[in-house]
């Protein structure tokens, strides 16, 4: 790891809560304390639970991946902690107190059309910025979006990102670990398993419906695709059900009080082929246009 990367001490960061599981391990709530007198901050710990070597090298790469990125919409990467006993490294973030933008969006459902644009708006800048330095997310969902305020969204878990070649412009995943396929393109899903800033587009789009759905978890994509390829698909075949169905260019419907406009923007994500959807640029302008016309 670079040199700059700063260190906490181990010693100093007080456990306070579980913030939530992966299948890496877990993230922590600590307060970084060296003057044991409470007035340390508060900050995200991402532990890697004690596990195969392959762990450890994805963690790694996923520090590394946090570490180069500076974005006023990307979860702030802070750096890591050592733990002689235990041999093993954690990551360390900055602490968003309102949590994950699925979690907020459940608990106040009285977010307007204003703010909601205003957070689309944000993570479309943030997935530019990851574009600008060929980065593809690969995860992008409401569960990994964490809420700094009232007015300002986030984008997190870098897990499974990756950093497109640069003679290429996709990623192609040999071992896809239990992927979130609703969240996934056309591409990604087939055989190619292709990863791309179209994919990520597609996967905005999703996010977008969660979103206007308030992550009613009733809407889910996930329920409604089910409810679609009818739920009695077992196993391997929900991948090809869901294919057949964006072949026949079923999408998810529009969510209940859902702006024309706004799922006209999202329908624009869901277009099959990867170039016929529109970039995070210009969908950060078509927000910003919708924003302006809608909430006059
Ligand atoms: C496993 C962890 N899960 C959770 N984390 C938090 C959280 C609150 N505040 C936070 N501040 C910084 C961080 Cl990194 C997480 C949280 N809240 C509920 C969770 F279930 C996680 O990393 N989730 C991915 C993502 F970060 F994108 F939401």
């Amino acid at each position: 790891l670079q040199e700059q990367t700063p260190v906490f001490e181990e010693r100093y960061l007080r456990y306070i809560s579980l913030l939530g599981k992966g299948n890496f391990g877990s993230v922590e709530l600590c307060r970084y304390d060296p003057l044991g007198d409470n007035t340390g901050e508060l900050l995200a710990v991402k532990k890697l639970q004690p596990s195969k070597r392959s762990f450890l090298a994805d963690f790694t790469k996923e520090i590394k991946t946090l570490s180069v990125l500076r974005c006023d919409y990307i979860v702030r990467y802070r750096g890591v902690s050592y733990s002689t006993g235990r041999l093993s490294m954690s990551l360390v973030m900055e602490y968003m107190p309102h949590g994950s933008l699925s979690g907020y969006l459940e608990k106040n459902a009285s977010v307007g059309l204003g703010r909601m644009l205003l957070f689309a708006s944000q993570i479309c800048k943030g997935m530019e910025y990851l574009q600008s330095k060929r980065y593809v997310h690969r995860d992008l969902a409401a569960r990994n979006i964490l809420v700094a305020s009232d007015s300002l969204v986030k984008i997190a878990d870098f897990g499974l990102t990756k950093i497109i070649p640069d003679d290429k412009e996709y990623y192609r995943v040999t071992q896809p670990g239990e992927s979130p396929i609703f969240w996934h393109a056309p591409e990604s899903i087939t055989e190619s398993s292709k990863f791309s800033h179209k994919s990520d587009v597609w996967s905005l789009g999703v996010l977008l419906h969660e979103l206007f759905s308030d992550c009613n978890r009733h809407q889910s994509p996930k329920r409604l695709y089910m409810q679609r390829i009818s739920s009695n698909t077992q196993g391997p075949a929900i991948p090809m059900q869901l294919l057949f169905v964006l072949k026949d260019n079923w999408r998810l419907p529009a969510p209940a009080h859902c702006p024309a406009r706004v799922y006209a923007l999202i329908r624009q994500c869901w277009a099959y082929s990867p170039e016929d959807r529109p970039s995070f640029s210009s969908l950060s302008d078509q927000i910003h246009s919708i924003a302006q016309e809608e909430t006059l």
